[in-house]
């Protein structure tokens, strides 16, 4: 599903040192991935090229046989709408609109979103309900602003944006590190029952490796990035 070979990325240009130089790392369709690194080592880095915010310098990632660096900005955009669901570590939520807004927004950038959303014979809105209410997040919560909720509660709404419209791919940065050791591990387990729904990949952002015995394949990214090893 997800295919890194002979990445190569600097922030500041091909002429200095890069923040991630990977081999390769192949990751299946329907795993759960946990990957974790000191501080400064590049996650939210590797995220955004996953995500196709940035393209590598070199080397090449394909999510589900696409190409992303072969792909011109405004389609990578429309890729990221269509097939990643990603939950924020602030969660970027609108904080006027409600959950139930919030939610169903990830569907006005995706006709491929909308299209598979259809397919559970609901409204938007319905669907968007019983998506919160699976994370975690009661109906009597689902029409005030979002900025009127606790950390937790918006957290529920980021997971359900994420997953709405069933995209291949959810991209987590560190969404559960303001919450306890319970609340994190309870949350993984329901966004994990709504993923496994669709098949969908995880790829999950932390430091806190306690949660690393959840997740189907631990990655180190201070293990994968081979500063000296790429071919260039
Ligand atoms: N937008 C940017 N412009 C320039 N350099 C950046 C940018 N974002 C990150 N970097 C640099 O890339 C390196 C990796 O940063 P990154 O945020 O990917 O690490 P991280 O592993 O996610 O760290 P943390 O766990 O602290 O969030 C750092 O040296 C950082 O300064």
């Amino acid at each position: 599903m997800i295919e890194i070979e002979k990445l190569w990325f600097s922030w500041h240009g091909e002429k200095h040192t890069p923040t991630l130089a990977i081999d390769s790392l192949h990751i299946k369709k329907g795993e759960h991935v946990f990957l974790h690194g000191p501080s400064g080592t590049g996650k939210s880095t590797l995220l955004s090229l996953l995500a196709g915010i940035q393209t590598p310098q070199r080397g090449h990632i394909r999510i589900a046989d696409t190409n992303l660096s072969a792909l011109s900005s405004a389609k990578r955009d429309q890729f990221r709408a269509d097939h990643l669901g990603y939950i924020f570590q602030n969660f970027n939520l609108l904080p006027y609109l409600s959950p139930i807004d919030n939610v169903t927004l990830a569907l006005a950038f995706s006709a491929v979103r909308r299209q598979r959303a259809q397919r559970a014979g609901m409204a938007m809105n319905e669907l968007a309900a019983t998506l919160l209410t699976q994370l975690g997040l009661d109906a009597s919560h689902h029409h005030q602003a979002v900025n009127t909720l606790s950390i937790g509660q918006q957290q529920r709404v980021g997971a359900a944006r994420a997953v709405i419209g069933e995209p291949e791919v959810i991209i987590a940065d560190e969404p559960t590190s303001a919450l306890d050791e319970d609340n994190r591990k309870a949350f993984i387990e329901l966004l994990f029952e709504q993923t496994d729904k669709t098949g969908a990949t995880v790829v999950f952002v932390s430091h806190e490796k306690s949660l690393a015995p959840l997740f189907s394949k631990v990655v180190s990214l201070s293990e994968v990035n081979q500063l000296a090893g790429v071919a260039s």
